[in-house]
């Protein structure tokens, strides 16, 4: 790999680093916001939970204003640094305080307003009257009146501020009838990220609080070098991964050209059977590559990579003519019998290539008429290449090559670019077969493919064949011929002719017997 690929793959895992690394840091600054504007909306709630329950412990059996009531007032103020008075209103009268007795001073209007059309909690900020300072006023409904807690709006405002700060977000609290709480229009205004509202399940409360992009880079920054060091490793293992990729595939592609010069790719047949008699009509020829120090490597390990670079071009006609010699050998036995080689549609589309296949079966007589090439449904057929495909196709048609479309309903070719290319032969994909038996789906899928093939006047093989099961089931369905483990694994070429012999040789007896038995004589 050269080192300008290096330094873009470098750069561009850096940026792509940086880009979830943003993503990241949003997704829990929003997170921490959500989380943190509950915790602020709880803290707020506890406070308000811990004076009310101080004025529920208030003797409500005797008047609101006794001395014994009045001194729990005053104790609880004590106690807290944020609560400044408490009053009891009845009438819109303030009837006494922590520190006032009998007051019977007529409340302001603004008050009157807010207890006119409440009977439950109320919270507001205004300045007090009585005391001339800005407070935060919580009133409890008590008695035949309210409690009126006055809170240091000064406090609570720093309280506030500082809990924001700690969580990194700002919040403005506001009652539900939207009176400020706390003001953060100041702070919040510009360039919001993001925000959220949280309302308190108790009091007539409520907080929005959020980021703005400022806070979110402060975030960012804070937590860079973690995230800098974690990018770079990355980027680093990604360009170190995909150089030793491309070593690796380098090494495999030249230790494929070496392969190709010492002929170590070879043909595992397969043979294809009639469903109806098991009569061994010919076979796949499988590429296996016998390596002289990984041994026997199947086609996955090395067919992506020579497909990809061209090397099974050659690897194709190596196999094909190997096969002229295995084939005359086999026609002693079974000169009808015929071989299936897979190919690519690149390498029909490719007109020089063509002309040397051609070449290839002029020059072994004995693979004319006896070849059938293959190739796959999911390859693409681009229209442009329709052309191409198709009089490569017909040239090869001249020197008696049949064609087999491979992995046949699991593709995107139409109906009509069947009917243009008119195959031969359909090899139904394995899928369809495997659960053909059990699934009602499937099965009426391979019955209609089976059907559709029948139309276009093909004939048939259903690949991947297991068991005895789906051997009937296909038979039944008119498919006329089968491949598959139920009848034979692909096997070397020796194997495959020891095994074609004894199965001629078993028949033949068979027909002897038989013809014996009928008084037929030899
Ligand atoms: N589970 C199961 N599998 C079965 C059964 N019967 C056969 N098979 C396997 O299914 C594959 C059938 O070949 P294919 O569909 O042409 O699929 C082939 C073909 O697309 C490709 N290939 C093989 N040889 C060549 C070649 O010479 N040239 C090219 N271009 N591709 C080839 O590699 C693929 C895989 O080949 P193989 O590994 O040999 O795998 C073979 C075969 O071993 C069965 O009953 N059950």
């Amino acid at each position: 790999m050269k080192h300008s690929h290096t330094a873009k793959i470098l750069l561009f895992t850096l940026i792509l680093g940086l880009i979830i690394d943003i993503a990241w840091v949003k997704q829990v600054a929003n997170k921490n916001t959500d989380n943190s504007i509950s915790y602020l909306v709880e803290s707020i709630e506890f406070t308000l939970e811990q004076v009310e329950a101080q004025l529920t412990q208030l003797d409500h059996h005797s008047l609101p204003c006794s001395t014994e009531n009045r001194q729990k007032l005053e104790d609880i103020i004590f106690n807290s640094s944020v609560i400044q008075e408490i009053t009891y209103i009845e009438n819109d009268r303030f009837i006494c305080s922590d520190r006032d007795h009998n007051n019977q001073q007529a409340i302001d209007n603004k008050h009157l307003k807010l207890t006119d059309n409440s009977s439950d909690y109320i919270i507001y900020r205004a300045t007090s009257e009585r005391r001339n300072v800005e407070g935060i006023f919580f009133m409890v409904p008590a008695n035949n009146g309210w409690y009126q807690v006055l809170f240091n709006a000064r406090y609570m405002d720093f309280w506030i501020d500082e809990l924001a700060d700690h969580h990194q977000v700002f919040a403005c609290f506001k009652s539900n009838n939207d009176n400020a709480l706390y003001n953060c229009e100041n702070k919040s205004s510009k360039h919001i990220v993001y925000s959220a509202s949280k309302q308190s399940a108790k009091y007539p409360f409520h907080a929005v609080g959020g980021y703005t992009n400022q806070i979110f880079f402060k975030i960012w920054f804070k937590q860079l070098p973690y995230a800098a060091l974690i990018i770079i490793s990355l980027s680093c293992i990604v360009t170190l991964t995909v150089h030793a990729y491309f070593n690796w595939r380098h090494s495999l592609l030249n230790d494929i050209q070496r392969g190709i010069e010492r002929k170590e790719f070879i043909a595992y047949y397969q043979p294809i059977v009639d469903a109806n008699t098991n009569h061994w009509h010919g076979a796949e020829l499988l590429v296996r590559w016998n390596h002289p120090k990984s041994g026997i490597i199947t086609p996955a390990e090395f067919i992506p990579a020579a497909e990809q670079s061209g090397q099974i071009n050659q690897i194709t006609l190596q196999l094909l003519e190997r096969a002229a010699y295995e084939k005359s050998t086999i026609n002693e036995l079974a000169p009808n019998s015929y071989i299936s080689v897979n190919v690519t549609a690149s390498m029909i589309t490719n007109t020089d290539y063509v002309e040397s296949l051609i070449g290839l079966i002029k020059q072994y007589p004995v693979l004319q008429n006896n070849v059938v090439l293959e190739f796959t449904e999911r390859e693409t057929f681009a229209t442009a290449e329709l052309g191409l495909l198709l009089s490569g196709m017909e040239r090869l048609r001249e020197v008696g090559v049949r064609w087999a479309l491979d992995d046949f309903g699991t593709g995107y070719a139409g109906l009509s670019t069947l009917q243009t290319l008119s195959f031969d032969i359909l090899k139904i994909d394995r899928t369809f077969v495997a659960s053909s038996v059990t699934d009602a789906i499937t099965h009426s899928i391979l019955g209609n493919i089976a059907e559709m093939g029948l139309e276009l006047n093909c004939t048939l093989v259903a690949e991947g064949v297991e068991t005895a099961e789906e051997a009937e089931h296909v038979a039944q369905l008119g498919i006329q011929r089968c491949q598959g483990f139920y009848y034979a694994q692909p096997m070397p070429y020796t194997d495959y002719f020891a095994a074609l012999k004894k199965r001629i040789k078993t028949s033949n007896t068979h027909l002897s017997e038989l013809n014996e038995n009928l008084g037929i004589p030899l």
